[in-house]
């Protein structure tokens, strides 16, 4: 018989106290390799804290986290990023003073080993693997543009291809189309893609239903800390506890009609 393949992020039983607050609580979840897992969740469910647990920004009081099977909850984060874990903010990261290309490289140079500051210096090798990234999400146009002054939809696109410059296994991607336009939803859409094809595993927060339910493979929606729902984003509507803390009924119907015309869930 053959063992079981381990996943390669493992949560148990996580947990982050703020104080006497409680943001993620008892939380366990797997992700398997390539599998693209969607959280979603109202404000203040704790989707953001749980990134930040995960990439050691600030520790899990409570549980532990395995990448491959490796234990890193207790691990700084650069130690983390250098694991295989990278990850997007909600809102804007990065050099504004640099062009697209060098913020890229920043990350192309850090995210693989520890090198003091000193030694700073962009190789060709690190230059080919920036361009590679800035390729990914369909930057190359932008690359020699000061980032302060790119418009919104290219500033996240390149949170992604910094990311990806660090050669994940693993990328979390936070809100990545908050405040996006319909149009330029698919374009982050098609990103997201690209870089799944890439072989590489993603866990996205979003509030925006219709990017969740078309990219997932499997959905874990969060509330008061806690997993309200995991499954298939098909089952998402039907299930009760959802619609009534997070969907609500109208949001909730406009859903369904809108994933049985796309196929993803049974009539009735
Ligand atoms: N550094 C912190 N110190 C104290 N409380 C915090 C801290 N970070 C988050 N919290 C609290 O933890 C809870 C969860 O917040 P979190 O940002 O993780 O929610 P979220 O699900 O990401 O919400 P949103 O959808 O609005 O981004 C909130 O009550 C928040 O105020």
């Amino acid at each position: 018989m053959m063992a079981a393949a381990v996943p390669l992020l493992s949560c148990r039983n996580v947990g982050k106290s703020f104080g006497a607050l409680t943001a993620v609580n008892n939380l366990s979840f797997d992700v398997g390799a390539g599998e693209i897992l969607g959280i979603g969740g109202p404000n203040g469910a704790g989707k953001t804290t749980l990134f930040e647990v995960i990439s050691g920004l600030n520790p899990a009081t409570a549980g532990e986290i395995r990448l491959a099977g490796e234990d890193i909850t207790r691990l700084a984060p650069e130690a983390i990023c250098h694991a295989g874990i990278a990850r997007t903010f909600q809102l804007n990261a990065g050099f504004d003073s640099l062009t697209a290309r060098e913020n890229v490289q920043v990350g192309a140079y850090f995210g693989r080993e520890n090198r003091a500051m000193p030694t700073f210096r962009i190789g060709a090798a690190t230059k080919k693997l920036a361009d590679e990234a800035l390729a990914l999400v369909g930057l190359e146009a932008s690359a020699d543009r000061i980032t302060g002054k790119l418009p919104v939809l290219e500033r996240k696109l390149l949170m992604m291809a910094s990311a990806m410059a660090t050669r994940p296994k693993l990328l979390l991607m936070d809100e990545p189309v908050g405040g996006l336009t319909a149009k330029e939803i698919d374009r982050v859409m098609q990103a997201v893609r690209t870089i799944k094809a890439a072989g590489v595993t993603i866990i996205l927060i979003e509030h925006v239903m219709r990017f969740l339910v078309q990219l997932s493979d499997r959905v874990m929606i969060m509330h008061h800390g806690e997993k309200l729902f995991e499954g298939a984003p098909g089952n998402l509507v039907n299930d009760r506890a959802v619609v009534e803390v997070y969907l609500g009924k109208g949001a909730s119907e406009r859903l369904k009609s809108f994933m049985q015309a796309a196929g993803a869930v049974s009539h009735g």
